[in-house]
């Protein structure tokens, strides 16, 4: 036994300690090329994204909160984090371990740079475990990628934003009726609420499924044994194990007895999921065959038809894609489409409850450019509603469900130019730029959050303040001037870089326009009828001052655990909602 433990112990460290021997050299290297950037060198012991650790991160993760390399990676993001490394560290800095390095950067020069050069920076291997269902638009490369993006950006289209204007309102009415009638408009359920309307949103702009909010998607489709939101919920809830668990599918079955719960649960998730997007893809073309004239417009119907047609067309592969591929983007949709915008919203209400004077501010909008109609019309409303995407684009940008994307570089000593800064200072007093030359087996995490925080950029940058995003045209006094021009002369703020939470250059996010129409139907339908306050957890009498402290604590205590960000604790989010 002792000889045993010996060699699994010999065999651990040297899998250890040999490669970092092997780069010692290499980080020497390194941070040569480092040297003349000023960039902060952080080298750890183990795998730069802290896997091993994460294993039994239960265990580790309050050990491991109090060291600086731990904290830097994702393992323990914490909201804060970000705030504190730019006064530390300034834009830039790189994490070396023996597996690979990453070079961190907030840099908005540098972050426009890696976003624009889609073929140099590309999707790094990790994206190739969100191919489950089938290789998608999300993470594929090179030519491969420009097929893929070919034929799901038409899926975008104005028809699709249109219905999603309908379909939102449609669901936030229903969610709204069902606020108003809890006891006291005390709510507790306003993440899993906006995670419904998210779905069922996507289920009709996205697949041509309407669903009632207060069922639908909640509810097992017969010959299933979950419901839809239940299938995406365990699948997302669980990211990471999810990805594991999914390319040995079938080994993971036929040893189901030995497995927990939890993950024969997420198996289950897998299998029902799949079914499905089967199904729906089945429906779709029962329709499509049936050729009633009546053309669907909705993503997965535009990502069949176009594919199908030119299948049967002989049209060569550059704008096909296998059935495979169609429910690879079909799942990525989901992914992508669900808990960003949801998470997005929840914050959002959450935000607004605690800053009643942005609420009234944007409630001004609303009122004027609804102004009691029964059925606003998308090209006529969506337009119109400047503050209510100023309120998004805040939100997106202290809450922003993506905060890091991550790069691969293709080739060795690539050039960067990055902007050496001192982040409590104006750049142009005190910036230079620089190239490096990024060292191999380097990939470059792009931090969005950090430079969503970043002070020259955005002043007060931890002020959640919707109004930074909103320029007059003809600043006049309130006294002089009428609301409805004063709201005409109002327009968003237009950032060519800094501002980047859908991304930028030719990657940016196809599902923008989606969630702003979505965004901005939700928050229109609710603040139209009803006002969102604070209220104490368990939703008992505690005042106001009270109430709004624990929803900006809980707001701050969010983390980065699978897909996106999200509050630790959505449970603990009370909030009271009144008619107006
Ligand atoms: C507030 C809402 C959203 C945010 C903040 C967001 C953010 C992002 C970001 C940052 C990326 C780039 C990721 C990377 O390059 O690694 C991305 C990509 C993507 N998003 Fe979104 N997204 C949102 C909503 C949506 C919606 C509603 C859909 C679809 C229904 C969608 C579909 C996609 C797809 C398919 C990609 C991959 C595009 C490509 O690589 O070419 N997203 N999103």
């Amino acid at each position: 036994m002792a000889s045993f433990i010996s060699i699994l112990a010999v065999t651990f460290l040297s899998c250890i300690l040999v490669p970092i021997f092997r780069r010692v050299q290499r980080i020497y290297i390194n941070y040569q090329l480092a040297k003349p950037t000023g960039l902060h060198i952080f080298i750890v012991p183990v795998d730069p994204y802290g896997m091993v650790w994460q294993a039994g991160s239960r265990l580790f993760t309050p050990i491991l909160q109090h060291f600086e390399w731990c904290r830097i990676l994702d393992l323990s993001w914490t909201w804060e984090d970000d705030f504190t490394r730019h006064e530390k560290y300034g834009d830039n800095f790189i994490v070396v371990s023996p597996a690979m390095n990453i070079l961190y950067t907030s840099n908005k020069v540098a972050i426009e740079e890696v976003l624009a050069k889609r073929k140099a920076f590309v999707k790094p291997k990790l994206y190739e475990s969100m191919n489950m269902f089938g290789r998608n638009v999300d993470t594929v490369n090179g030519e491969e990628w420009s097929r893929h993006r070919k034929i799901t950006a038409p899926c975008f289209n104005e028809r699709v934003s249109s219905f999603v204007w309908n379909e939102s309102i449609r669901q936030s009415q229903a969610m709204l009726s069902q606020w108003l009638s809890q006891p006291g408009g005390k709510i507790s359920n306003m993440v899993d609420d906006t995670r419904i309307v998210a779905l069922h949103v996507l289920c009709a702009a996205g697949f041509g499924v309407q669903h009632d909010f207060n069922s639908g998607a909640r509810i097992s489709a017969p010959g299933h044994k979950l419901s839809h939101r239940d299938a995406l919920m365990t699948m997302l809830n669980n990211f990471i194990t999810t990805m594991i668990l999914a390319p040995q599918e079938g080994f993971f079955d036929t040893i189901a007895v030995l497995l927990s719960p939890r993950i024969n649960g997420i198996l289950l998730a897998l299998k029902e999921f799949r079914q499905y997007t089967d199904e729906a893809i089945a429906s779709e073309r029962n329709l499509l065959a049936e050729d009633s004239g009546a053309q669907k417009h909705n993503l997965m119907s535009t990502l069949i038809r176009t594919s199908d047609q030119a299948k049967a067309d002989g049209v060569q592969s550059a704008v096909k894609l296998t059935d495979d591929e169609i429910k690879g983007n079909i799942f990525i949709f989901n992914v992508a489409g669900h808990d960003t915008t949801a998470n997005t919203l929840a914050y959002a209400f959450a935000l607004l409850a605690i800053h009643p004077e942005v609420q009234e501010w944007v409630v001004e909008e609303i009122d004027q450019v609804f102004r009691g109609e029964r059925s606003p019309d998308y090209e006529g409303v969506y337009p119109q509603l400047k503050r209510v995407v100023a309120v998004m684009y805040e939100t997106l940008r202290l809450f922003g469900p993506v905060p890091q994307i991550p790069r691969g570089v293709i080739t060795p000593n690539m050039p960067l130019t990055i902007t050496r800064s001192n982040s409590t200072t104006l750049i142009a007093s005190s910036s230079s730029t620089k190239t490096l030359l990024i060292p191999p087996n380097t990939q470059v995490n792009l931090n969005i959050h950090a430079m969503h925080t970043t002070p020259t950029i955005y002043p007060s940058p931890k002020v959640w303040d919707p109004k930074r995003w909103i320029t007059s045209t003809a600043p006049t006094a309130r006294a002089t001037a009428s609301l409805s021009s004063e709201l005409h002369n109002e327009n968003l703020v237009h950032m060519e870089q800094g501002f980047a939470p859908w991304a930028s250059g030719p990657r940016i996010c196809p599902g923008m326009k989606f969630a702003q129409v979505e965004f901005t139907a939700v928050l229109g339908t609710v603040l139209r009828r009803a006002w969102i306050a604070p209220s104490v957890k368990g939703g008992g009498d505690g005042g106001e001052a009270v109430a709004r402290k624990e929803v900006e604590a809980l707001l701050r205590d969010s983390h980065h655990i699978g897909a996106t960000i999200s509050m630790k604790k959505p449970e603990d989010l009370w909030l009271k909602v009144s008619r107006r």
